[in-house]
């Protein structure tokens, strides 16, 4: 119970709704208790006129009248308690999932790029959703079961051994074999429904698979294997379900058994009793509705603990990413001001999970309002510097100061808020194309989305497509072209209007005439913000104010385009040779 306890801080929070849900729940099973103390005693008058010790019918109807009279009354009264106790107690468990997948899901936010590398989205999905469900059934139907049980149990008990103690510890033998029966039942249930459970996901997400690389399972002709291994997977998933389906089979015909027995043993000990004079009929009878509504509640304590057990197991793994405290820490806690002065010194970075230094002495200065373009082979590096920028790492060696403040003191939201990044490959939401736009900036006009686009180049093909701005993207609409997409993403980050912008090599799929146009505008749109386009082509590069050249980690050259194409190296080579290919 030690990981649950993490859930009191909501159990205090909803304290008056839990008071009063228990209260209603405790009312609720004494007026449930009315019904077979006077169905005993309607037997007893009935038996006493039968056997002659009453004499007066019109007693008996009186008596039977008004215990009918009552009955409906207590059944009335436990109907509508326990409409409020569920209203209250399952209400509650509700809020309390909600705020537990509010709580999970700010976490995850904050944690950083490291852990959804670590871990995989199937999961991060599970425990917010699989795992916070079965934590609620700890909270609500555990929690009511239980006060049903004690309450039920405590009471009934109480009555049934005031009239009769041998014959109540007679009936209450079967229960705790019943509960525990329960108990190993709802264990390998749930141990099967897990596995069913992954089967479930294992087809769901192959499927998906499957029908997002459609285009390449067809070009590659693999419809045939696809469809075999989608029906291997669900064969297997078939035969994992019909054994759930039978271990589930036992359940019912258990609990009816288990429940026949306590009623002979209640026939047979009550019936010796009544021959010897030792109870009445009505007792018999009386023990007889008590058996039956105890044994469901008896039976529930196996259920909840098995309930418990897997709330338990999935707030452990819950508690797992809640513990976890993000390596970027937010010291400054004050907004800052950023002007967009960026300086690397020396700076050495290391992934931590795969051991790759991939910064080994970067040092470059740049003002604010001035453009640096970073051009190199695949992996040097490029990437990285960007990253550190948005201080998605810290460093391990070296500076990286804003505005002449070393990165770490200044304020991480204004830090971010003050950046526009467009990644290497483009994402957009399953959206429209405005509110892909919008993203940048919530509360952007019209103009001000068209003006963006433009920008990007990309406002002409948005309309032509039938309902303009309004096209929705991905799963649920049309697809771009990667060219497309990428202006989307540059028009994004244009609208946001910030001071330092970050282009990861978001032109490549762009023709060189579009480039052009687009690095035109966005010498206008950034004559006061800090650029750094990182690319493969020195077209996208040549007009920068400053160049460097990174070669593993290093940089191997830096300049101005005029410069750079004099001086041997990486950088002239990569011109000559992409002047030629144009010249073609
Ligand atoms: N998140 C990461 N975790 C671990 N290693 C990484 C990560 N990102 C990049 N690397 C490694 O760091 C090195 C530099 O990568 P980076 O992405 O900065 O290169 P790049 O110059 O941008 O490459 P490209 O031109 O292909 O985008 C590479 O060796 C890469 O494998």
């Amino acid at each position: 119970m030690k990981e649950l306890q993490h859930l009191n801080k909501y159990f205090f929070k909803y304290k008056w709704q839990l008071i009063v849900g228990v209260s209603m729940t405790i009312v609720s099973k004494i007026f449930l208790l009315f019904t077979p103390e006077l169905i005993g005693s309607s037997i007893d008058i009935v038996n006493e006129y039968l056997e002659g010790q009453v004499t007066d019918i019109a007693v008996v109807k009186k008596e039977l009248l008004i215990n009918i009279i009552y009955i409906i009354g207590a059944a009335l009264i436990t109907g509508v308690l326990t409409f409020f106790m569920r209203q209250t107690i399952i209400n509650v468990s509700r809020y309390i999932e909600y705020d537990l997948k509010n709580e999970v899901y700010k976490q995850y936010q904050i944690l950083p790029l490291k852990f959804y590398k670590n871990n995989r989205t199937g999961d991060l999905m599970n425990r917010i959703s699989e795992d916070v469900g079965r934590v609620r059934m700890y909270v609500g139907p555990a929690l009511m079961y239980s006060i049903n049980t004690i309450t039920l149990f405590v009471i009934s008990i109480g009555f049934m051994y005031k009239q009769a103690p041998l014959l109540t510890l007679y009936t209450i033998i079967p229960l705790p074999i019943l509960s525990f029966i329960i108990y190993k039942l709802s264990k390998e249930i749930h141990k099967r429904s897990t596995v069913v459970q992954q089967y479930l996901s294992h087809l769901s997400s192959s499927t998906q698979e499957s029908f997002s690389g459609i285009s390449i399972i067809k070009a590659y002709g693999l419809e045939a294997i696809t469809s075999k291994n989608f029906n291997d997977l669900s064969e297997t998933s078939k035969q994992k379900q019909l054994s759930l389906v039978k271990i589930n089979a036992f359940f019912f015909p258990m609990m009816i058994l288990l429940i026949g027995i306590s009623n002979l043993i209640v026939i047979y000990v009550g019936g010796l009793q009544y021959i010897n004079g030792e109870i009445s009929l009505g007792v018999i009878t009386k023990f007889i509705i008590y058996v039956n509504m105890l044994t469901w509640p008896v039976a529930t304590v196996g259920w909840v603990t098995s309930m418990v057990q897997q709330a338990e197991a999935s707030q452990k793994r819950i508690n797992e990413f809640l513990k976890i405290i993000p390596e970027i820490k937010n010291t400054a806690q004050e907004p800052s001001l950023i002007n967009g002065d960026i300086e690397f010194k020396n700076v050495h970075f290391t992934y931590n999970d795969t051991n790759i230094e991939a910064l080994k002495g970067v040092s470059f200065k740049l003002k604010h309002g001035k453009t640096l373009a970073i051009i190199g082979k695949t992996g040097s590096g490029k990437s990285t510097i960007l990253d550190l920028i948005g201080r998605l790492y810290d460093i391990d060696k070296g500076d990286i100061l804003i505005d002449n403040i070393p990165i770490k003191n200044i304020n991480l939201t204004s830090l971010r808020d003050s950046i526009g990044y467009v990644p290497q490959d483009a994402f957009l939401f399953s959206d429209t194309i405005n509110n892909n736009i919008k993203f940048g900036k919530e509360d952007a006009t019209q103009d001000e989305v068209i003006q963006a686009a433009k920008y990007a180049q990309v406002h002409k093909n948005i309309m032509g497509f039938n309902k303009t701005y309004d096209t929705v993207l991905g799963e649920r609409g049309i697809t771009l072209s990667g060219g497309q997409k990428q202006r989307i993403s540059i028009a994004r980050a244009i609208i946001k209007d910030p001071k330092i912008l970050l282009l990861d090599d978001s032109l490549s799929a762009v023709d060189t005439e579009t480039e052009e146009k687009i690095l035109k505008h966005l010498q206008n749109v950034a004559k006061d913000k800090t650029t750094i386009i990182v690319s493969h082509r020195v077209s996208s590069a040549k007009n920068a104010d400053q160049i460097i050249v990174l070669d593993d980690g290093k940089i191997m050259q830096s300049g101005s385009h005029e410069t750079l194409i004099d001086t041997d190296g990486y950088y002239k080579n990569l011109y000559l040779k992409q002047l030629s290919e144009s010249a073609k």
